[in-house]
C-alpha cells in the first residue's frame, strides 16, 4: 500500500446522526478565526470535504468535523463542520460527536462526573457540559450560539406544492420551518423520500423569495435547511415535546432532532410566547431519538434583534476508528455522487 494522503477519523453518531471527527493527518487551515479557516477550506478547492464526504469514502449521510486549535479566548479546541453541501457555522449533533470524541479519546482530559469545555466554531463559541462516568460521556449538553427569528408566517410560493406559510429563524444556520400538515405529510420513516423531495423544493423557493443575512456576520447568509414540524404537545413525562425532521441537501433527513433546527424552533416558540426561559423542551427526531433542550438566556444582537441562547442535551456513541487514504492511482480522488442515494448529483 502506498498512500499520498492518510487521514485519521473517529466514527461517531449523535442520536442517530453521523458526525465523523478528523483527529489527524490534516494541518489547520490558515485564518485568524474559525470562520476564516472554514472560508479558506471552502474557497481553496473544497477538496478535504469532497474527499471524505463523497463516495467511495463517504456517503449522503456523512458529516465530518475537522478539529483545529482554538482561536477564541477560553476555548480548549475548535471544530469546522463539513456536511454534504455546506459548511454550516454550527451544528448540534456534530458538537455532541466532537465533544464525545475529544473526551473519550483523551485529546482533552475528561473530568468525572462533569467536564466543562468551551469550543470554538465558525458560528461562535459554544459551551459544553459533559456528564462522564467510567471514561465515557453519558450525555453532552451544548449551549448554542444566539438564535433568533427573522420572519414569522411568511408566505412562499413553491412550484409543485403551492403557496405555503413558513417561519424563518437562525439557530447556528438559517432554517425555513414548515408545519408538516401544510404539505400533507406525516413525519414517518416511510415518508422520508417524499419529505426530502418536498423540503428541497421549499428550500429552493424560500432561498429565492426570502434572502437572509446574519446581522453580525454578513458571511452567514441564505436558508440552509428546511425543517418540518409537528405541533408541540405535552409528552409522557409532562414536558413540552415537539417532533421535527430537517432536510439536509442534497437530499436526506437528519436522523437526530437537529440541534440547530431545534434552536431555531425554540426562537420561534419564544417569539410566540409558547415557551419560557428555563422550561424543559423535548425535541424528537424522525427516529424518535431526543434532545432535552431549554432556553438558557435571552439576549440581543448588535443590531438590537432579540435572541435566545438555547441548550440541547443528547448522547453520542463512537462507532469506529478509521484511516482514509488516497492511492495515487485511484481514479476518484475527489469522490463522486449518484442520484440513486444522493437524490441530486453534486
Ligand atoms: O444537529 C444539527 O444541528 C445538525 N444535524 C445535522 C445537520 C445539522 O447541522
Amino acid at each position: 500500500m502506498k498512500w499520498s494522503r492518510d487521514i485519521s477519523v473517529v466514527g461517531c453518531h449523535a442520536e442517530g446522526e453521523v458526525g465523523r471527527v478528523i483527529t489527524g493527518g490534516v494541518l489547520p487551515p490558515p485564518g485568524e478565526t474559525l470562520f476564516e479557516q472554514k472560508t479558506h477550506l471552502q474557497n481553496q478547492g473544497d477538496d478535504l470535504r469532497r474527499f471524505l464526504i463523497k463516495e467511495p469514502r463517504g456517503g449522503a449521510f456523512v458529516h465530518c468535523n475537522l478539529v483545529v486549535p482554538p482561536r477564541s479566548p477560553e476555548t480548549q479546541a475548535g471544530f469546522i463542520i463539513m456536511e454534504p453541501t455546506d459548511y454550516p457555522p454550527m451544528s448540534g449533533s456534530n458538537s455532541i460527536c466532537v465533544a464525545t470524541v475529544l473526551l473519550e479519546t483523551g485529546m482533552i482530559a475528561m473530568q468525572e462526573p462533569v467536564t466543562h469545555l468551551k469550543l470554538d466554531t465558525p458560528g461562535g463559541v459554544i459551551a459544553v457540559e459533559a456528564e462522564c462516568a467510567d471514561g465515557k460521556c453519558r450525555s453532552v449538553r451544548t449551549t448554542n450560539v444566539p438564535s433568533f427569528v427573522v420572519k414569522l408566517d411568511a408566505s412562499c410560493k413553491v412550484p409543485g406544492v403551492g403557496e405555503i406559510t413558513l417561519d424563518i429563524a437562525y439557530g447556528g444556520a438559517f432554517f425555513a420551518i414548515v408545519d408538516a400538515r401544510a404539505v400533507g405529510l406525516d413525519l414517518t420513516r416511510e415518508n422520508a423520500r417524499r419529505l426530502v423531495e418536498t423540503g428541497e423544493a421549499i428550500k429552493e423557493a424560500a432561498r429565492q423569495q426570502h434572502p437572509v443575512v446574519h446581522p453580525e456576520n454578513p458571511g452567514i447568509r441564505d436558508i440552509t435547511f428546511v425543517q418540518f414540524t409537528e405541533p408541540v404537545r405535552e409528552g409522557a413525562d409532562g414536558y413540552k415535546e415537539g417532533r421535527n425532521t430537517v432536510v439536509i441537501s442534497p437530499g436526506k433527513l437528519d436522523r437526530s432532532p437537529c440541534g440547530t433546527g431545534t434552536s431555531a424552533r425554540l426562537a420561534v416558540l419564544s417569539a410566540r410566547d409558547e415557551i419560557k426561559p428555563g422550561e424543559t423542551y423535548v425535541s424528537r427526531s424522525i427516529l424518535d431519538t431526543r434532545f432535552i433542550c431549554r432556553i438558557e438566556a435571552v439576549s440581543t444582537l448588535d443590531d438590537g434583534t432579540v435572541a435566545i441562547v438555547p441548550s440541547l442535551k443528547g448522547r453520542a456513541w463512537i462507532t469506529g476508528l478509521h484511516h482514509y487514504g488516497l492511492d495515487p492511482e485511484d481514479p476518484f480522488p475527489e469522490g463522486y455522487t449518484l442520484t440513486d442515494t444522493w437524490y441530486r448529483a453534486l
